[in-house]
């Protein structure tokens, strides 16, 4: 067993026995439950049909179109109808029915224009467009299975017009939607948003994409009350009714579409760890909040790192990383990060004394009480003090080099923690990565400054450029979205039948050594956005690899090609629009 899934497992809490245990779901009678079709391909009234497909519709007919609609200048009038209006969200709506109506045109101008269409159709947008998802609804785009379902999953599933196509599913159950909380059924469009730059970044095919949204009800009373609120009314179902509904979830998941991979996105903390455990040996899964984010921030740091030594002339394996935010994605980083140092010749021991966490108790250390599962591994046996709970004595205690911001406690890092950080590194490195934006634990502009432009940096949302003593400084973005469209590609060419460590670590390695020369001239952390397409092959070519070597890959013909022709390969299943 890996070092990542032995902590994956050790988080989640439960006891496994193997890497191959069987989960037996518990049989739920068919007569007790009331069986409701949340969503279905042809509604009764008639008036909303889901499409799917998103294929292109035929050619109209000569005179049905304006006599010089010509595709070129079409682009340039979709983006300025974008342009014009105020508000992202009005943004938002406007591209989600363009992506509706004209798939190929959504799909060129995001390519085209990627970095000004990730902040809409993704973080920070998407977080709004969840908290308003029952007001702004338009129409069914997605699969909603809800608890009620229990025992009749396999129906539902099976209303999705397009079972053979199937390849990537993102699933969320809404109970930690960003750094939102739990928005119950109006976490949909995470799930949507995730899949559209899987289509975007991967070349993914659009129809073999289903967005899904687990209604287990919402603790979010805000909803609740609402009139308009989409999802059920009632309390989240949690624990054995929770587990049972996502064993059934998954088996029929896995019977109808056997070649799926499924993406979990922003389960609330112990499920996400809880699930992951339970199903990563048996189905073709990740999580995206613990892998992903693991595998994007390990990246980032890595080329920090690099950055960082030329003046402070430390090794990566020597760095302190202290983490505020111990949560799914905290923790899931933390993982990463300490299979990395083993991989690198840090003994285990050594390796976990390079990690600090810090929750809403202040420091995690053993003497403080009882611990979250998934906080215990970290959780520090040499400090014997009394509990801190400030940000700045923390800092002071560990003497960090790293400090990434997992939290959702916007600002945070306050120029005192920021100026505290610069005065103990000449290259600070400060990742404050909770999203959305207005989450975010500091801006570029207030790192930059008050560390007198030496900082290192990268954000889960996008910031602006600065400008720093004449000099131009460019924030990295690091979020998970560099990761899974190349990890999910690869892993879907490989037809692995597992995502394995190996397969995660290869996706951030692959990534940290995707920058250009001019890109390391620039002092970047990650790639230029712009390049998705191009960086995806490149991971997923990785992670094709690292399945073939873990011998879970299904593809086995693509053994034979060199690493050449298995790019190429790649790239020529990309969908192009
Ligand atoms: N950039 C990226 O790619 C990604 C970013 N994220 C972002 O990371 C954030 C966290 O996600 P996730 O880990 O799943 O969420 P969780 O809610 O599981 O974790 C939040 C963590 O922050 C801690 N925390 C809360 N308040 C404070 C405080 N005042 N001081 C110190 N710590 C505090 C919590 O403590 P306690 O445990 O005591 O409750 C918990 O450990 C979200 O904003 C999410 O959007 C997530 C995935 C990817
Ligand atoms: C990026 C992401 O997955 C999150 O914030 O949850
Ligand atoms: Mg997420």
């Amino acid at each position: 067993m890996s070092c990542v899934t032995a902590l994956i497992h050790q988080a989640s809490g439960i006891r496994q026995r193997g890497p191959n245990r069987v989960i037996t779901p518990t049989e739920v009678s068919f007569d007790t439950l009331i069986m409701t079709i949340v969503l279905t391909p042809y509604w009764s009234n008639g008036v909303q049909k889901l499409k799917v497909a998103h294929q292109p519709p035929a050619k109209p007919k000569h005179g049905l179109t304006p006599p010089t609609l010509d595709d070129e200048t079409h682009a340039t009038r979709c983006l300025l109808q974008l342009r014009s209006k105020d508000k992202n969200i009005e943004k938002y709506i406007y591209l989600s029915m363009l992506k509706e109506q004209d798939p190929n045109m959504f799909y060129r101008l995001c390519l085209r224009y990627m970095s000004e269409f990730t902040p809409i159709i993704y973080t920070p947008t998407v977080g709004d467009a969840c908290l308003q998802y029952s007001h702004i609804y338009r129409r069914p785009e997605g699969l909603f299975i809800s608890i009620k379902d229990k025992g009749n999953i396999r129906n539902v599933i099976r209303n999705w017009p397009k079972l053979d196509e199937a390849r990537i599913s993102v699933v969320t159950d809404g109970s930690r939607i960003l750094g939102l909380g739990d928005l119950g059924v109006n976490g949909m469009p995470i799930s949507i948003g995730k899949l559209s730059l899987y289509i975007a970044g991967a070349g993914i095919r659009p129809w073999s994409t289903i967005p899904i949204c687990l209604d287990l009800g919402t603790n979010n009373q805000k909803f609740l009350d609402d009139p308009l609120y989409l999802g059920l009314r009632r309390k989240r179902a949690a624990g054995e009714e929770m587990t049972e509904f996502m064993d059934e979830f998954m088996r029929e998941m896995s019977l109808a579409f056997p070649k799926l991979l499924v993406q979990f996105e922003d389960f609330s903390t112990d499920a996400a760890f809880l699930y992951l455990s339970r199903y990563r040996h048996q189905y073709p899964v990740f999580n995206d909040d613990i892998q992903g984010t693991g595998a994007v921030v390990l990246s980032g740091l890595i080329n920090a790192a690099r950055l960082s030594s030329q003046a402070s002339g430390r090794p990566i394996t020597d760095h302190r990383i202290l983490f505020f935010g111990a949560g799914s994605a905290g923790v899931g980083v933390a993982m990463q990060l300490m299979s990395f140092f083993t991989l690198n010749g840090l003994s285990e021991e050594e390796a976990r004394r390079r990690i600090w966490l810090v929750d809403s108790g202040g420091l995690v250390f053993d003497k403080r009480g009882k611990l979250a599962e998934h906080k215990k591994y970290f959780s520090r046996n040499d400090y014997e003090g009394p509990p801190i709970t400030d940000i700045l004595e923390i800092i002071d205690y560990v003497k960090p080099t790293a400090l990434l911001g997992l939290s959702t406690i916007s600002n945070a890092f306050t120029p005192s923690v920021i100026r505290l950080m610069a005065a103990l590194n000449p290259r600070p490195i400060i990742f404050p990565l909770s999203n959305p934006v207005r989450l975010s634990e500091c801006s570029f502009h207030d790192a930059v400054e008050h560390t007198q432009g030496t900082v290192l940096f990268a954000s889960g949302s996008p910031f602006p450029e600065e400008e720093h003593e004449g000099r131009k400084m460019y924030p990295g973005q690091g979020n998970n979205m560099y990761i899974f469209p190349g990890l999910g590609l690869g892993s879907i060419l490989a037809r692995a039948t597992s995502v394995t460590d190996s397969m995660v670590e290869a996706s951030s390695l692959g990534l940290a050594g995707a920058l250009t020369e001019e890109e390391h001239a620039m002092g970047l952390l990650y790639p230029r956005i712009e390049r998705i397409r191009e960086i995806s092959a490149h991971i997923a070519k990785e992670v094709v690899r690292a399945a073939q070597k873990a011998g879970v890959d299904r593809s086995t013909e693509l053994r034979k090609l060199s690493d050449q022709e298995l790019l190429e390969f790649v790239q020529s299943k990309m969908w192009n629009p």
